[in-house]
């Protein structure tokens, strides 16, 4: 039996010349978990997910193991085969298709799913995130934010990855939104996927996530349960003067 971290990063570092985006961080992330990511704008969220998936760039040094197996020099394609998947800030499905055929698509290249049964995998996600059916033969620049984002859920539960990389999910979203899309993330993992969330909205992290790690000018500041962390005054002194952690 495998006993490792489903996702690990050891001394994982990112320079861009003299700049340290991530610096040193070493992380892990049990199967079945929702492991929150705070930080400043700049500290190095997202640069983080870019070098975990090999997008657009590979770590400059240290590793990310996936069930205790290095997936650091492996090419972005084999990453997201091997079951590591990330969402972007920036929309990024396919605006011309409808929001079925992007689901669709999901299913049979990244999951693999073969097209007799595509069309009932894209169904149930869709049904997951709750998207009525009137509007999921429209195209997914007529939906509304928040449609986006079921969208968004729905094509990540039909790619069936192990663990989903989430950069910024609540971006855009009102309170009451923000409270429906917890709700996705829950039940993205109740379909067994594992859930790496970057997020400046407090409220969210707190009410999702198991663990929480913040980091600031790519170092981990602080890791531990999303009470604790809060209360950290490194925490507390990375935020004064920045943009608010919490809405
Ligand atoms: N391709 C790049 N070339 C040079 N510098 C970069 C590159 N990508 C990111 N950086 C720098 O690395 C640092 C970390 O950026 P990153 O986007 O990872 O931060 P972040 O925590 O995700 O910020 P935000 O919350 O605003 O999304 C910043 O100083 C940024 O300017």
């Amino acid at each position: 039996m495998n006993d490792a971290p489903l996702l690990e990063t050891r001394n994982l570092t990112r320079r861009f010349g003299a700049l340290r985006a991530v610096d040193d961080v070493s992380f892990s992330v049990a199967a079945g978990q929702v492991y929150g990511i705070a930080g400043p704008n700049g500290s190095g969220k997202s640069t983080l997910f870019n070098v975990i998936t090999g997008i657009p760039f590979r770590p400059s040094s240290g590793e990310v193991l996936l069930s205790g197996q290095p997936i650091h020099r492996m090419r972005p394609h084999e990453i997201s085969r091997a079951g590591v998947l990330r969402t972007f800030q920036k929309d990024a499905e396919f605006a011309s298709l409808s929001a079925f055929e992007n689901v669709y698509t999901s299913a049979v290249y990244c999951a693999g799913t073969s097209s007799a049964t595509a069309g009932d995998a894209a169904r149930q996600a869709l049904d997951d995130v709750a998207l009525p059916p009137s509007r999921r033969g429209k195209a997914a620049s007529e939906l509304s934010v928040f449609e986006r984002k079921q969208l968004m859920i729905a094509s990540a539960i039909a790619s069936q990855p192990k663990v989903l990389l989430l950069d910024e999910p609540a971006a855009g979203l009102t309170k009451p939104e923000i409270a429906g899309l917890s709700a996705l993330i829950r039940t993205v993992r109740g379909r067994g996927i594992t859930i790496v969330l970057i997020e400046h909205v407090l409220a969210l992290l707190l009410d999702v996530s198991e663990h929480l790690m913040v980091l600031n000018y790519g170092r981990v500041i602080a890791s531990g349960t999303p009470a604790e962390v809060v209360r950290d005054p490194k925490v507390v002194e990375a935020y004064l003067g920045t943009r608010e952690i919490a809405h």
